[in-house]
């Protein structure tokens, strides 16, 4: 299907600035590229990305969306990520909170697991609609294979940078262990009310994201400070940035900033928001500690930190799902409930 035309994103709404880095300029190892790289992943921690590589996988990701979206609420419902923290299915409009008050969303999403993706027809975690069941040789498995290259290649740079021995993070996102990485679909509905926000401020759980919007809405709170600004969509580059694995096992040094969606900005608001992201996380039994012994970058990192701010004592399994689960109104039995859900940004765990 052709990309749909939308308005354009309008030109007096103030936008944040990303580098935009090329992905075949850091795969040849470019070093001012791999400069730059650094500097947008240890400040803001997101910046976009061109030249993946995977434009056509993420166009077709987008025309499945459309399609899983568009299936009746009853379907949907029987794949159910549940409410118990787990993160593969279908996760229905309003029922997450977008903040403590006990206000709720205004989204929904559908998560494919990377290992369902690669295993099937063999079952991992879960089974799932028709529709993806029937794309999911042709064109989830090639969006989550090239995403998987893509972000790998991405941490090892990061592996490098901060002088770690070879592979320790490579090792930590293995292929081959069962972990939290997916690709999602989301949509938000057309013409929410002026002021709704749609998905609550929040830190992403895993290391890396990699993001695809055709239009606006996504917003990051510029650190120390109460400013939001949007990032706005360009064609055919990603938008990448730091989850809070990736900040805590880099003892801070890699930034997991807060980021949230409104509804699109302008006369693009008139139409869902669709957007699609491949999520790369550690393994379920990757412990979410800085790696002080193997770096004295991230060492010198914590000694500046407050005590046991990047000593979770949890695995990267345990850190999902503790924050999906809390995230559900239904879970909310008190305050705490709230924050539970919270990752590095609410700095309690
Ligand atoms: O849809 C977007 O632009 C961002 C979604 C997001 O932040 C997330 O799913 O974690
Ligand atoms: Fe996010």
């Amino acid at each position: 299907m052709p990309v749909p035309s939308y308005p354009p994103f309008p030109d007096n709404v103030p936008t944040h600035p990303l580098f935009i880095i090329d992905h075949e300029l850091i795969k040849a190892g470019d070093p001012k590229e791999i400069e730059r790289l650094w500097e947008a992943a240890t400040s803001l921690g997101f910046w976009y990305l061109k030249n993946h590589g995977t434009e056509n996988e993420v166009d077709a990701m987008f025309d499945l969306g459309a399609k899983v979206m568009s299936l009746p609420l009853d379907e949907k419902m029987k794949f159910s990520q549940g409410d118990g923290g787990k993160s593969f299915g279908y996760k229905s409009l309003g029922s997450n909170l977008i903040e403590a008050s006990g206000l709720r969303d205004a989204y929904e999403d559908f998560n494919i697991a990377k290992d369902d993706a690669v295993s099937y027809p063999s079952v991992t975690h879960r089974t799932y609609p028709t529709p993806i069941n029937d794309a999911m040789q042709s064109v989830v498995a090639p969006f989550v294979r090239k995403s998987v290259e893509v972000t790998k290649m991405l941490i090892d740079v990061f592996n490098d940078k901060l002088g770690l021995p070879a592979d320790e993070l490579g090792r930590r996102h293995s292929i081959t262990e069962v972990s939290g990485n997916q690709a999602r679909f989301i949509r938000v509905p057309s013409n929410l009310p002026l002021g709704k926000t749609a998905r609550g401020h929040h830190t992403d759980f895993g290391s890396l994201s990699f993001l695809h919007n055709r239009l606006g809405g996504l917003q990051v709170l510029l650190p120390g400070t109460e400013t939001w600004q949007y990032i706005k969509p360009i064609p055919g580059h990603a938008i990448c940035n730091i989850g809070d694995a990736l900040h805590i096992l880099s003892g801070g040094v890699l930034h997991s900033n807060i980021h949230r969606v409104l509804p699109p900005p302008g006369d693009q608001a008139n139409f869902e928001r669709h957007s699609v992201v491949f999520f790369l996380r550690p393994g379920n039994s990757v412990l979410l500690n800085a790696l002080t012994e193997e770096s004295s970058l991230i060492k010198a990192s914590v000694d500046r930190a407050e005590p046991g701010r990047f000593t979770t004592g949890t695995t990267a399994g345990e850190w999902h799902s503790r924050r999906v689960k809390y995230r559900r109104a239904i879970n909310q039995k008190d305050p705490q409930s709230w924050v539970a859900g919270q990752g590095t940004e609410g700095k309690i765990y």
